[in-house]
């Protein structure tokens, strides 16, 4: 699986990530949490191959992690990344020639269930629905780590609840490990076996929900704000 090694990242002299270790347990859904430009897509970008660590390493499979192996990883960007004049049939069969490991019967389920039609054409899509052919792109490849940035973000209350549902319902967690960035801690909190907390670049927590649960006695929202309340006191 994906192990970071005293990983910092800058963008020209400025440090998007310092000092960064850490290990995903296969199997596990991790949030990653933190205020705007704290580092997380960076993470998931360092994490997906696409940008390189200015310093230490980052490996799968103890594998150095580099564009040309980034076929470990399915990644959703919080850009919009598909051809607007494409029909999302067609958005699909192009996802599907570029990457060996998708799966047309698993594309077809998701489509079902997230009640998208093949032939609307994408640029007419309403924004909930945009966000669910990403989630259908995504989750339709069969890749053993799928990295998430901000699925969430701008939905209304159904569009996330219909996400969250097919987050539950399509990844493969005998085969797949899930990272997912978010600031909609309270709906993704059911989801997650483990959170990192991320400050200016740093690492600032990691902690299992059960822990967080059961030792803290705290839920995540409350577990967030003590984080940040103590790490801005310190
Ligand atoms: N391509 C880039 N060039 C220069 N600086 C960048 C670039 N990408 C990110 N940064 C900077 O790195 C820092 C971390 O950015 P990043 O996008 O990783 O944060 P984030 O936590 O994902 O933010 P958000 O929640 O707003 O998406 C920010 O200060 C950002 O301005």
């Amino acid at each position: 699986m994906i192990h970071l090694e005293q990983v910092s990242k800058h963008y020209l002299k400025k440090a998007a990530l310092s000092d960064i270790t850490l290990s995903l347990t296969p199997g596990t859904i991790t949030g990653v949490i933190g205020e705007n430009g704290s580092g997380k897509s960076t993470l998931l970008k360092l994490m997906a191959g696409l940008v390189r660590p200015t310093r230490g390493s980052v490996t799968f499979d103890g594998k150095p992690v580099t564009r040309r192996i980034a076929s470990h990883v399915s990644y959703l960007s919080e850009q919009e990344t598909y051809y607007p004049f494409y029909t999302v049939q067609e958005t699909i069969d192009w996802q599907a020639s570029q990457f060996p490991d998708f799966d047309h019967q698993i594309a077809e389920e998701i489509l079902h269930f997230m009640n998208l039609d093949p032939e609307d054409p994408v640029k007419n899509l309403s924004k909930g629905n945009r966000a669910r052919v990403k989630i259908l792109l995504s989750l339709a490849r069969k890749a053993p780590l799928i990295l998430m940035d901000e699925p969430l973000s701008g939905l209304d209350p159904m569009v996330r609840d219909s996400i969250i549902k097919g987050l539950i319902s399509f990844v493969d967690l005998e085969k797949q490990t899930l990272v997912i960035t978010t600031h909609e801690v309270d709906e993704i909190e059911s989801l997650l076996d483990h959170v990192i907390a991320i400050r200016e670049g740093k690492i600032i927590q990691s902690i299992s929900l059960e822990d967080l649960h059961l030792e803290e006695g705290v839920n995540l929202r409350q577990w967030m704000n003590q984080t940040y309340t103590s790490s801005t006191r310190s």
